[in-house]
């Protein structure tokens, strides 16, 4: 049982608050929880969707199962996912259709409901390695404020770790007090199904040449090696975690926290002074109408990745050029916004294997998934509880011969050098550094594994046929994109501009995880119980096949960050350390556009943790 969030506009922009807040993912309703525990100050949270609690389809593992999907009509099959890219619950966004795409418009599929993208997401906890937090801290002239010593403590904070590490595929794993947090608001756990697939796969990826290892302790900054993932989910229920029911629920009925759903926050107002731009109001529209809301201490943007940038360049903010071209009043010149954007893209390959082992395509059977929701809603388990929980992080040595990590390094420099320098901002070119450092010395993944126990590329969807996956996705690419309006129309799509696939090196490190999968097909005892390969085709073995192979079928992560970034003003940073907006007094962003580098991992748990910071941060700032 959860309140009801306000509906009517008219009521809500009558009053003015403390801290108004756009938006209710990880990073706004994180922030506007840990603020309104203070009973003296007013936040408000304006979201555009609505609020789903409760809904089975939010709440049900198994009804997320395609997020990687490219497109639900698209040559790639299966059990379509109820949420993603399902305008009820999504933006519905896509990247600008390129031949490096093969004419495709990738999903950027975006949640827009109370919770965010964490309500539609694929639900993996996890953290990243210590080396790219140090990362963050370095672009940000190593005031050692973000990094992943900082960042523990918040973990913990937000965690409620309530794992069975028993029966699970990967015994012993670590799961102690000084790594988690085991009161907070949301409940991780590990899956409690793990289809007959998994043993087989496991083994036999040990017998590779390089072998690859297994990690008991991947939250422990050390993210090297093939894991079974954490997962946002309540153990008891089975059922999803997320930040309606983990944050917003249990505070509801606090009278200095009003969240207000339906509501599309178009403008951000501002006063020019002496000291800079004070953020005063947002214009908002709810039913149809239109609206204003005053803040008399802050406004926090955690619009997420696509709209932050899309809310600040409606607001005069950002790229002058860019801004005069539309007509806009440009009010403050920063053209780092919309910029850096960078994603995982994963490559796919499918094996048909015995159907007496039963995988998730089982679900394809109506009877089959009618009795599984059945099972899920009477003890929270069943195939509908499982997601694809066996994945891993490796460096290019630890999967590939010196010849390949040689040639993959040559190449990196090569696809460097071939770029047109002022394509890239300067942030960028200091993420290049930095990424170059990673390849030489190998101490970052380049590399996820994600295991799946489903088909997922070319199989048909019969219902008997059982099959297992893997996708490989590239964490730190060359390519950089963008996010711009290209219209004042608020309600419009801005345009994403993601660059996905420009570059040979970003192609060529999936032809190669390709090749690693044709290899690992062939060893036993996953070897035994293939039929054959479904996707790649198996006559599909140039680079030239296989690259177009790529470029058609190529997925992403839904891990889009940096389109506000957290960086110096030198190298055309959007925040500062304190996450807020250069040039204004009291606008802040806390949503994953701040994030100054891709990280190898799933970023919700750091999205959470950061906004837990912040929290402290402007809380420390009042007192
Ligand atoms: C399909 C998918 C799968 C993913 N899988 C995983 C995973 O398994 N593990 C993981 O760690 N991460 C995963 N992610 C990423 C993770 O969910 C996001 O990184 C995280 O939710 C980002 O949080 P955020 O607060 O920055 O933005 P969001 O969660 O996107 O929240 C932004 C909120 O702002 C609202 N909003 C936007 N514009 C406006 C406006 N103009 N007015 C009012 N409200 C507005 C939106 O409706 C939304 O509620 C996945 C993401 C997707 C989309």
């Amino acid at each position: 049982l959860c309140p009801p969030t306000l509906v009517d506009g008219s009521a809500f922009a009558l009053q003015a608050y403390d801290y108004v807040i756009i938006g209710s993912g990880p990073g706004g309703m994180t922030l506007a929880t840990r603020l309104s525990e203070v009973p003296s100050i007013s936040v408000a949270v304006l979201e555009a969707g609505d609020l789903h609690v409760p809904d089975q389809n939010v709440t049900t593992p198994g009804n997320e199962i395609n997020v990687l999907l490219p497109s639900r009509s698209s040559i790639h099959a299966g059990f379509d996912s109820r949420v993603v890219f399902q305008p009820e619950y999504d933006w519905m966004r896509g990247t600008i259709p390129t031949s490096f795409t093969a004419g495709r418009s990738i999903p950027a599929p975006r949640g827009k409901l109370v919770g965010g993208s964490s309500a539609t997401n694929g639900m993996a906890w996890s953290r990243a390695s210590k080396e790219e937090y140090a990362a963050f801290d370095r672009l940000n002239n190593g005031t050692g404020e973000w990094t992943w010593d900082t960042l523990l403590p918040y973990w913990k904070r937000v965690e409620n770790v309530e794992a069975n590490t028993t029966s699970v595929p990967i015994q012993n794993q670590n799961t102690s007090e000084g790594l988690f947090g085991f009161g907070g608001p949301v409940n991780v756990s590990l899956n409690k199904v793990y289809p007959d697939s998994i043993p087989p796969f496991l083994q036999s990826i040990q017998l590779m040449d390089p072998p690859m290892a297994l990690n008991t302790a991947p939250m422990s900054g050390n993210t090297f090696g093939a894991w079974n993932t954490f997962i946002a989910v309540d153990e008891e229920t089975g059922k999803r975690n997320y930040p309606a029911v983990s944050y917003y629920c249990p505070n509801a009925n606090r009278s200095n926290l009003h969240v207000l759903t339906g509501a599309q926050a178009t403008k951000i107002l501002f006063e020019k002074n002496s000291s800079g731009l004070t953020a005063t109001a947002v214009d908002f529209t709810s039913q149809n109408a239109t609206f204003r809301v005053n803040a008399t201490k802050e406004i926090i943007l955690s619009a997420g990745v696509i709209n932050t940038p899309q809310i600040l360049e409606l607001s005069g903010v950002g790229n002058s050029r860019l801004l005069q071209s539309l007509g806009i009043d440009a009010l403050l010149d920063l053209p780092g916004v919309g910029e850096n954007l960078q994603e995982h893209f994963y490559i796919g390959s499918t094996w048909e294997i015995h159907s007496n082992i039963t995988t998730l395509d089982a679900l394809n059977d109506p009877k089959i998934l009618l009795q599984q929701e059945d099972i899920f809603n009477s003890t929270g388990g069943g195939l509908l509880s499982a997601t694809s929980s066996i994945l891993g992080y490796f460096s290019h040595s630890m999967l590939f011969d010196n010849e390949t990590v040689q040639k993959l390094r040559a190449l990196f420099n090569k696809s460097l050098s071939k770029l047109d320098p002022s394509a890239f901002t300067p942030l960028a070119k200091a993420q290049h550094e930095i990424q170059r450092e990673w390849l030489a010395n190998g101490t970052v993944p380049e590399l996820e594994m994600i295991q799946l126990n489903q088909g997922f590329v070319n199989f048909e969807r019969t219902g008997n046929k059982s099959y297992i996956s893997t996708n490989f996705g590239i964490q730190h690419t060359i390519s950089r994109g963008s996010i711009h309006i290209n219209t004042t129309d608020p309600f419009a799509s801005p345009a994403i501009d993601a660059r996905y696939l420009t570059t040979d090196y970003d192609v060529q490190v999936l032809v190669e995880a390709l090749r690693w999968n044709r290899r690992l097909a062939a060893i036993s005892p996953l070897a035994d119980i293939i039929i054959e390969q479904t996707g790649p085709a198996p006559n599909l073995n140039t680079d030239e096949e296989l690259i177009k192979f790529i470029r058609e079928t190529f997925t992403v992560g839904s891990h889009i960050i940096g389109t506000a970034a957290m960086a110096p003003p030198e190298l055309q940073g959007v925040v500062d350390t304190k996450l807020k907006v250069y040039g204004t007094n009291n606008l802040r962003i806390m949503d994953i556009s701040v994030f100054p580098m891709e990280l190898a991992t799933h970023p919700q748990a750091t999205v959470f943790a950061m906004s837990e910071r912040l929290a402290d941060i402007i809380k420390a700032e009042i007192q």
